[in-house]
Formats: C-alpha cells, sequence, structure tokens
C-alpha cells in the first residue's frame, strides 16, 4: 500500500521516522508542519551525512534539533495575518437575537473571524516542495490550535457561520479552494497539508455551494461549480461504494476506505505505538484503517471497533471502518444527489437533473433495505463483517432526518421515538457522540458541534410539534454550554462534554484545540435561528434525576449498549 503521499520528508522514509520516535515534540503534528529551508534533496543527503556519522548508533536528540534548526522552520511560517476584507460590523443576524447577553457574545463571536484568516504566502506556490502546506488560491478560515490549515467538512459550518456574518466573498474564495482541489486531486483531501492527500472526509461540498447559492442567489456560480461537484461525486460513487447483497437483492452504498499503509504522519508515534507486536502485515492493515477513521471525520470512536466475533466492541486495535456502511455518509450522499438535481433543474438541465432523480431513488431503496432497522425503529450501520447492523446509539443513526432521506413518512416519527427512548438526548449539555466511554474523542461524553447542528437541523424539519420543541431545547442545551464555556474561558472549543456545564471535552490523542471553527458557525446557526427564544439562563427540559439514573446505568452495565 502507498504511504500517505510521496513526499520522502512528510510522510515516509528514515527523516520522518527518526525525527517523531526521537518525541522532540508534544505534538507529531509539529514536526510534519515545519517548512524545509533548502529544497528536499539537500535536506535528505545532510540527513544522510548525519546518520553515517552514528553508525548503529541513534542520533541524540540535541544533535538533531541543531539538524532541525538547521534546515527547518518552525510551524505557522506559511501564513500572511489576514483580516477578510468583507468582514463588517453589525451583520443584520444580530439584531434577531433577543437575549442581551447572547447578543453581544454573537457579536464577539462573528469577530473570531478575523482571528481565524490566514493567507498563504506566495512562497509556497513558488517552492511547494519546501512546505507539507498545499497552496489554494484564496485566503481560507482555519478551526484554530493545532489546525492551523483548512479542514473539508469543518468549513460547511464554517461557511453557513460566514453567510449569516454576510462575509459572502470569504465563503466563495473558500469554496472556490475545494474546487481548486477537486480539479488537482479528483477529491478533496482531509486538510490542507500533503499528508492528507490521500484521504478526504464527509463530502460537503455540494452542500456549501447550496448554502452560497441559498444567500446570494447566485446561478452563474452553480454552473461554474457543477464540473467539480460532478467530479466528487464520481470519485465517491467510484471508489467508496460497495455492493451488498440483503434478502436476494444487491444495493449499492458508500463507505470511507483509505489505500495508506503507514502511521499517519502528523501522529506517527501513535500509531506506531498501536501496532506493536503485530506483524507487519496486521500493522498495514491496522494503519489502513485509522487512515479510514480519520477520513470519516471520527477519529476515532468505538462506532468504528469490531472484535474477533464481529461485534460493535474492543479498542482502537479493532478499528474497521472500511467494514462499516454508515448512516450519515449515506444521508449526505442522498442529500447531495438530491442538491445536484435541484441545481441542474435551476439551470434548465432536466436530463442531467432527473439522472440525480434516479441515483436518489436507487439510494432511497438501499438505505431502507439495508440501513432502516424496523425492530429499533431507526436507521444503524451495517457491517459487512457479519452482514447486521450495530445497535448501538449514535447521533449519526439519525442522518436520514437531517438528509429527509427516507422512504416512508412514518420512519420520521419512529426514529423520534428511538431518539427519545434511546437515552442520547437526556444530558443536559448536549448529545454525546455515543454511550459508550472508551476515551475516544468521537465518544462519550464529548459532544460535537456538527452532531448537534445535524440532529438539531433534522428534528426542526419535521412536521410534528414534539420534534421542533426537542430541537429547540437541544439547540437551548448547546448554546448554554457553549455560553457557559465561554465565560469560563473567554474561548470556544472544538468539542464540549455533556459532563459539568460549560466543561470543554476531551480524550483521544491531542489536547482539546480552542479558536474554533465549525463551533462558531454552529453557535451563530443556533443563535439566528432561535434568537427570538433562546436565552442565557435557562437549561431546558431535562431532567437531572434521568441524567444521574443514566450516568449509573452506563457505568454498571456497558455490554447493554452493545445490544
Ligand atoms: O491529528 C489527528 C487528527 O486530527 C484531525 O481530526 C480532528 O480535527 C479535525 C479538524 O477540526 C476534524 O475535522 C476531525 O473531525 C477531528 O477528528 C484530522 O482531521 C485527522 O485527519 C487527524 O488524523
Amino acid at each position: 500500500l502507498p504511504p500517505p503521499c510521496d513526499s520522502e520528508i512528510y510522510c515516509h522514509g528514515d527523516l520522518l521516522r527518526t525525527i517523531q520516535t526521537a518525541k522532540l515534540f508534544d505534538d507529531d503534528k509539529h514536526f510534519v508542519d515545519m517548512k524545509l529551508r533548502s529544497d528536499p534533496d539537500v535536506v535528505l543527503s545532510a540527513f544522510n551525512n548525519l546518520s553515517r556519522g552514528f553508525p548503529n548508533a541513534v542520533v541524540s536528540p540535541s544533535i538533531l534539533r541543531d539538524f532541525l534548526s538547521t534546515y527547518f522552520e518552525e510551524p505557522g511560517k506559511e501564513f500572511l495575518p489576514w483580516s477578510p476584507p468583507d468582514w463588517h460590523d453589525k451583520p443584520q443576524f444580530l439584531a434577531g437575537i433577543g437575549d442581551t447577553n447572547l447578543r453581544n457574545w454573537a457579536e464577539k463571536l462573528h469577530h473570531l473571524w478575523k482571528s481565524l484568516g490566514r493567507k498563504i504566502s506566495e512562497d509556497v506556490s513558488t517552492h511547494p516542495q519546501r512546505f507539507s502546506l498545499i497552496a489554494t488560491p484564496h485566503p481560507v478560515i482555519v478551526p484554530g490550535g493545532r489546525f492551523r490549515e483548512l479542514y473539508y467538512w469543518d468549513s460547511y459550518w464554517v461557511i453557513n457561520g460566514l453567510l449569516l456574518s454576510e462575509m459572502t466573498d470569504t465563503a466563495r474564495g473558500m469554496i472556490e479552494n475545494f474546487i481548486h482541489l477537486v480539479n488537482r486531486y479528483g477529491f478533496i483531501p482531509n486538510g490542507g497539508r500533503v499528508y492528507y492527500e490521500r484521504r478526504s472526509q464527509p463530502p460537503f461540498l455540494t452542500l456549501m455551494v447550496e448554502s452560497y447559492y441559498k444567500t446570494t442567489k447566485d446561478k452563474e456560480f452553480i454552473r461554474t461549480s457543477l464540473p467539480a461537484l460532478e467530479k466528487e461525486y464520481r470519485f465517491w460513487m467510484q471508489n467508496r461504494s460497495v455492493k451488498v447483497e440483503v434478502d436476494g437483492r444487491n444495493h449499492v452504498l458508500n463507505r470511507f476506505d483509505v489505500q495508506a499503509g503507514q502511521p499517519r504522519p502528523e501522529s506517527f508515534t501513535d500509531d506506531l505505538e498501536l501496532s506493536e507486536g503485530l506483524t507487519i502485515d496486521a500493522a498495514g492493515r491496522l494503519w489502513t484503517e485509522l487512515h479510514t477513521g480519520a477520513e470519516s471525520g471520527w477519529d476515532f470512536s468505538s462506532r468504528w471497533f469490531v472484535d474477533d466475533q464481529g461485534k460493535n466492541n474492543g479498542t482502537l486495535r479493532d478499528i474497521r471502518t472500511s467494514q462499516l456502511l454508515p448512516t450519515d455518509l449515506n444521508a449526505l450522499l442522498c442529500r447531495n444527489e438530491r442538491t445536484l438535481a435541484q441545481f441542474y433543474r435551476i439551470l434548465g438541465n432536466e436530463v442531467a437533473a432527473a439522472r440525480f432523480d434516479v441515483a436518489v431513488s436507487v439510494r432511497l431503496e438501499a438505505i431502507e433495505a439495508v440501513l432502516w432497522n424496523e425492530k429499533q425503529g431507526v436507521w444503524l450501520d451495517y457491517s459487512l463483517v457479519t452482514n447486521t447492523s450495530h445497535p448501538a446509539f449514535y447521533p449519526s443513526n439519525l442522518a436520514p432526518l437531517w438528509a429527509s432521506c427516507f422512504s416512508q413518512a412514518s420512519m420520521g416519527p419512529r426514529a423520534l421515538q428511538y431518539l427519545q427512548a434511546s437515552g442520547g438526548v437526556e444530558f443536559a449539555n448536549g448529545v454525546p457522540t455515543s454511550l459508550v466511554d472508551s476515551d475516544q474523542q468521537w465518544d462519550y461524553p464529548n459532544a460535537w458541534p456538527p452532531l448537534q447542528h445535524m440532529l438539531i437541523e433534522g428534528l426542526s424539519s419535521q412536521p410534528s410539534d414534539e420534534a421542533k420543541k426537542l430541537a429547540f431545547n437541544l439547540a437551548q442545551n448547546w448554546i448554554r454550554t457553549n455560553w457557559l464555556a465561554y465565560n469560563k474561558y473567554d474561548a470556544m472549543f472544538e468539542k464540549y462534554s455533556v459532563n459539568g456545564d460549560g466543561k470543554p471535552g476531551g480524550g483521544g490523542e491531542y489536547e482539546v484545540q480552542l479558536g474554533f471553527g465549525w463551533t462558531n458557525g454552529v453557535a451563530l446557526q443556533l443563535l439566528a435561528q432561535y434568537g427570538d427564544r433562546l436565552t442565557s439562563s435557562s437549561g431546558s427540559d431535562s431532567s437531572p434525576l434521568s441524567f444521574s439514573l443514566h450516568i449509573g446505568v452506563l457505568l454498571l452495565t456497558p455490554a447493554l449498549y452493545l445490544f
């Protein structure tokens, strides 16, 4: 299997292994974000000379540090400070927020775009071989903290926030960057670094264009974007789809599936340590699945663990993301297909629109046959190992509601019942990513902004008052959590804990990050949608009693959640 990219500095080879395993930095991402002072051949030959001076010996950390300061620059040098020129005071949506505390806070969130804007230095385009950063034609809004570069699915919520902030030029520039990346790679990499080059993230480009169109009504932008949107769609259908037979009928659904058989450069030692004791083949399979888990955006989660018996169980060593058909990815592709049909219709191209109508019908049939679980009354990830559903609760089980991709009207109310009985909406500080406390960051007790938003949007689009009320309660809980944390820490976080009011999330392989692109985007969207009703002072109807009972059950009987 190929390495994560071709670069012998940033993606494979002795230099990468030596520096990362010497653990000179707290975070492996530090080294692979450093800029070269000379071209790679010069640096590689200097490194070979250096190691030749120490036959059979480990080069000492101080010599490696000297080597790094001679040949590399600290991360971050590839950007110039950039304040988006279309930023202006008091975008209209602020006036719709009734609660004065929340309105003032929303204004501060609107200000944060200025601190997250980055312009890429021209040096990156003229000497690409000296950078791990991938040059894009327009400036970007980054998530923040260690995430110094653009990220794919994060940018959907960032762009929605920018559009509310009336920063349409910045939003358009970000979309054009992604179009540029599709044209260059045939798909959009996970993020703007060469070490993300072999994997993508959940495909949100079509929905970014939809958001931009809804704000600007710019048909011409749809026309110019469509070839790239089609190209990305083809990538997912040709490289990330699989045939599955259920009840004697074949269906095609999508999965995450990356071909890169070495440790992730930005988490090199984590991946190496995780593979200790495995054969070379088994280690290669594990690394491939780690890349695949990262492609899902849920890196990492017990959602992807499959033990020897094929059960949704185990630890990170049991990660088998490629062996699952995820509900959310398929709901997203269904929404993409429907949106592409609408785009073609807007442009008057009925033939192309009909092609995507057919894709939607085929997908709806597959979602019903493979992902809908009649017993639980919800959609569940489907295992290619056991040909059965994975029964645990994840907010992603409700993604077809968000995408409006279900074939029978009764499925909406049944999914609502499932959600209410699942235990997932009992928490006053957000909906956890799962009910399994695995110490991975995409698991209990962490709650992530995009998942809250998809759930709330899905519920609020349902016809029933009950679903709409739940959507509002979840929005109120989430805003309260973000707001309390902001007051305590003067910061927005990439994720929060459902335990404790205004507590940042944790777990996983890096410290919780501040900034934070998608968190700000989601908070602004909820403040705009529910601004007349949200308050800074109260929670929702969640009862503390059911919360503590739930925690009791969670800690005492984890096996319950496996069936
Ligand atoms: O370095 C570890 C991993 O970090 C990223 O993943 C997390 O942050 C991203 C940016 O906010 C987010 O898109 C992703 O969902 C998070 O899990 C990176 O995307 C991973 O590829 C990387 O391995």
